[in-house]
């Protein structure tokens, strides 16, 4: 039979064509709007090295909700209303999975966790693995634990109220090291705590992800010490062998506790049980030590954070904290409040969403980046974009949210309490990067915020005259929002003028002898049980590097 190859060729050169003009007729599109530019360098100069969140949100209120910078031939696009992320990152999420290479993190040795992994095998595996241990079911077996630590938590505070940052950056510590580890935290001097934290500090020692030299031209890390520029490269070397530790002491130590038969029951230890009968491969051992340590990394300074934001606010809206503890008062009686008490505790469930949208604890999410070439409202966006999902931008949205600086919890409730404004999902981010701690992150504020409600009284301090002080907001942001007492390690209590009192007494039960420390109750109401002795802070044997 003849066969002639015009058809063929008639068919692929039309097909060549399409694509050269589709090609080229998306990338004839405009970009989205931005702010004016230098001719070479883009926006380079007027990046913002802080507060890019507010800086943000500034120029999309100038420039509309999509916006592009651009430096040196990439594209950051911001999206800065709810909209916008939900139909790109959401709605079109096999596009805009992918993260952002960060130079100064990979050099860091953060390179395979999931928080920075690019989109593909690996990633979803971290996920699925993420996600079997913290469905909205499996985060019940936690509850106990965290009610336990939350007992534990007020009565810390009522003891020593002047350290409420280290204490909330305890409990939150306390719980995933728990869920991670089996390990009773008893001090933030706990060993797996100072190597944890010295990976946080290394981390956010780089500013907001992408914001440094060496995000920004990665060639500098190639270059000698002394080039100006170089500065990130170099100390994200020397501190590689911080998140090195934080990978493999907890995971040694607890397989040696398996071996001696003294492990508690753990995310790794479950793992190291099931995979006991099979050899693993090295991937997978690194798989399970990641993911272990991604939830301290993301789980830890987001939910601590969060819970600051809490104290704030209720030193700011006094009227909010009566209100809440009026319904707790009123539901939950003379015993200590518990999960199942959160369905009727609407309030407290309005002022818990109203913490997370008045000060999403990552400010601005964490980069997405797109894999395609895309087209949004008629404006192109290139393959490769850096996309920012800025969630304050869309909780200060004044066309959802009325009066959007003011802390006002009933915003959530219908008519005629409120105007039935959305929770803000944004605080979690989008499409296949969601947070997967989700559930953990709301149910551990909740029993923490619940839980001092119903025992303390976090009030304003008085200054020398007799006034109450009012505190000025003050805040850095790496990838994380804190208030700027727990970066500095101020003492809080000076710096943000808060006073905690407890709504309780301290005694023993009528007819016991008082040994001075166990129970606190108030007046014959609500009894807090003893507060758990936590396992001392043994060092087991530590690696020789460690010493
Ligand atoms: C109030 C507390 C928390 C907040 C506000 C928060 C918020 C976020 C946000 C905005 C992202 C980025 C989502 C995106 O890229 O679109 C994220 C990612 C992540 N979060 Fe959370 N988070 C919190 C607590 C937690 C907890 C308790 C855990 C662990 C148990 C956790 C684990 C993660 C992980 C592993 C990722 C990376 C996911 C990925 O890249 O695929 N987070 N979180």
């Amino acid at each position: 039979m003849a066969f002639s190859l015009a058809p063929i060729v008639v068919v692929l050169a039309f097909g060549i064509l399409l694509i050269y003009r589709t090609r080229n007729s998306r990338s004839r599109l405009p970009f989205p709007p931005g702010p004016p530019a230098d001719p070479i360098l883009g926006h380079l100069r007027i990046l913002p090295d802080a507060n890019q969140h507010l800086v943000y949100h500034e120029w999309c209120k100038k420039y509309g909700n999509v916006i592009r910078l651009h430096c040196l031939g990439r594209s950051i696009i911001v999206l800065n209303d709810l909209q916008s992320a939900v139909e790109l990152l959401d709605k079109r999420s096999n596009i805009y999975s992918d993260r952002p290479k960060f130079t100064f993190y990979e050099l860091l040795g953060w390179k395979a966790t999931i928080t920075f992994m690019q989109y593909g095998s690996r990633l979803r595996k971290h996920r699925r693995l993420f996600n079997e241990a913290f469905t909205p079911q499996a985060c019940e077996a936690y509850q106990a634990m965290q009610r336990e630590l939350a007992q534990s938590l007020v009565q810390r505070l009522t003891q020593q109220p002047e350290e409420f940052d280290s204490i909330l950056n305890w409990y939150s510590v306390a719980i995933v090291m728990r869920i991670t580890y089996g390990r009773n935290v008893d001090s933030n001097n706990d060993s797996y705590v100072k190597i944890a934290r010295d990976a946080g500090t290394a981390l956010a020692d780089a500013g907001p992800p992408g914001g440094n030299p060496i995000d920004l031209f990665p060639f500098l890390q190639y270059l000698p010490s002394w080039f100006p520029g170089t500065y990130y490269a170099n100390y994200a070397r020397e501190r590689s062998h911080v998140l090195q530790q934080l990978h493999d002491y907890p995971y040694d130590d607890v397989k040696r506790q398996l071996a001696d038969g003294t492990a508690e029951p753990s995310y790794l230890s479950g793992h190291l049980e099931r995979a006991a009968s099979t050899e693993l491969s090295d991937e997978e051992v690194e798989d399970i030590k990641l993911t272990a340590a991604a939830i301290y990394g993301a789980g830890h300074e987001t939910t601590w954070a969060t819970t600051l934001w809490f104290v704030l606010a209720m030193v700011l809206y006094p009227e909010c904290q009566k209100r809440a503890q009026a319904e707790i008062d009123a539901v939950v009686g003379d015993r200590m409040p518990d999960f199942s008490d959160r369905p009727a505790l609407p309030y407290v469930e309005c002022l818990i969403q109203e913490v997370l949208r008045w000060q999403p604890a990552l400010p601005s999410g964490v980069p997405h980046r797109s894999t395609q070439d895309d087209v949004y409202k008629g404006m192109f966006i290139p393959k490769g974009s850096i996309v920012v999902a800025n969630a304050t931008g869309m909780s200060l949205d004044e066309n959802v949210y009325e009066n959007p600086e003011r802390f006002n919890p009933l915003r959530f409730r219908p008519q005629p309490e409120g105007n039935a404004e959305p929770y803000a999902d944004a605080t979690f981010g989008f499409g296949r990067r969601v947070c997967p701690g989700r559930h953990l992150a709301v149910s551990s504020v909740y029993m923490a915020v619940v839980t001092i409600l119903a025992t303390l009284d976090i009030n304003r301090k008085i200054n020398d005259r007799g006034e109450e002080i009012i505190p000025v907001i003050e805040y850095q942001t790496g990838l994380t929002r804190y208030l700027l007492a727990v970066s500095t390690l101020h003492p809080y209590f000076n710096h943000m003028n808060t006073a905690i009192q407890s709504r309780l007494i301290v005694s023993s039960p009528p007819g016991e002898p008082d040994d001075g420390s166990d129970l606190i109750r108030d007046a014959g109401r609500r009894i807090l049980p003893t507060v758990v002795v936590l396992q001392e802070d043994v060092l087991p044997v530590p690696p020789p590097s460690f010493l």
